[in-house]
């Protein structure tokens, strides 16, 4: 097969949205691309997967990057900074329209360049270094979604090797430690923040073992959906891997929790009754308290007290990620995301099937299983705005 190279340079000017003819938002919003992040860890089988992809005969215009080319974990860093149109791209146009790219120092910036040669393109897939951890790349998609973004983050795909996998999450040495010397391996990170896990090298492993492997990260992460593949071979695309809306709905909610198998990553499900304004307040409230001040608040732990301070037996609080859908007194139906400290409570796009769901907030991360956040959410949404006093 033949490559055709491009240099970085502009070819054609870009589509920009000119102020006397503008675009209405809806318009906008279906013009964008939505975007596919493909994490797992070293050799799981990400770039065998997204060459399936790109050779399996389908209708779909998808766009792949690949990172074989770049070094392993700064991905991270050459999404924000490599702006300067400095990085050489090489693509591959396949004979059923997708076409595949390997950029050094890919950016947020050149992937959109890419969407200039939109209208070729329905769905964009990226995959990222071994070791990438997806909590840091996720936002700059989600928040990148003003008006001049040409594409939005629709979810997170973790590819798990099954011969491997529960030997690399209990692989005590590659826990990186933090500061309270809690730690945990990037393929914790890559499972808790994973819409769609995808357990791969099936051949490998017997049905036995591949039901342990499903049990861990079923415990991990209640809200992930998981398919079992042998060499990345998912006959539903578009189930699995394309139109996921991670970020735009947030499903039914349900977790498919049974044991909790894993000491570091768990999930938690918490009803939430239909609230009022001020339930409202203190649920944001609530929510920041553990998002960006590492607090659950306790009736003998006030908001603004360190409460997981003693780090010498505490536990720390890391939430990773967070849906929810909340339903109003007034009946109506808000959808609730985040991702690591990034959140966004907003109206649900769909009301009518929203409002009959129960309220719920599903939180997935570490510690969890050491603090009662039920009854501090309780507890917390009973007190009313009255009880979220102090100066933030
Ligand atoms: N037996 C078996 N081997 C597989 C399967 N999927 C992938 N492999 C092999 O596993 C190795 C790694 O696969 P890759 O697709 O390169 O994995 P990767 O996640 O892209 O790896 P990195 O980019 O290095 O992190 C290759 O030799 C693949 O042929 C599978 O389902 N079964
Ligand atoms: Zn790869």
């Amino acid at each position: 097969m033949g490559s055709n190279h491009f240099d970085g340079d502009d070819e054609e000017p870009p589509a920009l949205v000119s102020a006397e003819n503008p675009l209405n938002l809806e318009e906008l919003q279906l013009s964008k691309a939505p975007i596919t992040i493909v994490t797992g860890y070293l050799g799981a089988g990400k770039t065998t997967l997204l060459n399936y992809i790109l050779t399996e005969k389908h209708s779909k215009k998808i766009a792949v990057i690949l990172n074989e080319f770049g070094n392993s974990s700064d991905i991270e860093k050459s999404l924000t900074v490599q702006r300067d149109g400095q990085q050489v791209e090489e693509w591959l146009e396949l004979p059923n329209g997708c076409i595949c790219c390997s950029v050094k120092d890919m950016g947020v910036a050149a992937i959109e360049k890419l969407m200039e040669r939109r209208g070729k393109f329905d769905y964009i897939l990226l995959e990222t270094t071994g070791l990438a951890d997806p909590g840091n790349i996720a936002p700059m998609f989600w928040l990148d979604e003003g008006l001049k973004s040409t594409i939005f983050l629709d979810g997170i795909v973790t590819l798990v090797d099954a011969a491997n996998i529960i030997r690399t999450l209990e692989d005590r040495e590659a826990f990186s430690k933090d500061e309270a010397g809690v730690g945990m391996t990037t393929a914790h990170l890559q499972i808790s923040h994973a819409d769609v896990v995808v357990i791969n090298k099936a051949d490998l492993v017997t049905r036995e073992e591949i039901e342990v492997v499903k049990q861990r990260v079923a415990g991990m992460n209640g809200l992930a959906r998981i398919i079992v593949t042998e060499r990345g071979k998912v006959d539903n695309l578009e189930e699995w891997l394309l139109d996921l809306k991670a970020y735009e709905n947030v499903g039914e909610l349900k977790t498919a929790i049974k044991t909790q198998l894993d000491e570091t990553i768990s999930t938690v499900s918490l009803d939430l009754p239909e609230l009022d304004e001020e339930m409202l307040d203190s649920l944001d409230a609530w929510i920041r308290s553990l998002l960006w001040e590492v607090e659950v608040p306790s009736p003998s732990k006030e908001p603004g007290d360190r409460v997981l301070g003693d780090s010498s037996k505490q536990p720390i609080l890391d939430i990773h990620r967070l849906k929810g859908r909340a339903i109003t007194k007034t009946g109506k139906a808000l959808l609730i995301q985040g991702v690591r400290e990034t959140f966004e409570i907003f109206d649900a796009p769909d009301q009518n099937s929203a409002i009959k769901a129960q309220g719920k907030l599903v939180l997935i991360g570490r510690g969890l299983r050491d603090v009662d956040v039920k009854e501090s959410l309780e507890w917390f949404l009973s007190r009313g705005r009255a009880g979220w006093t102090r100066e933030r």
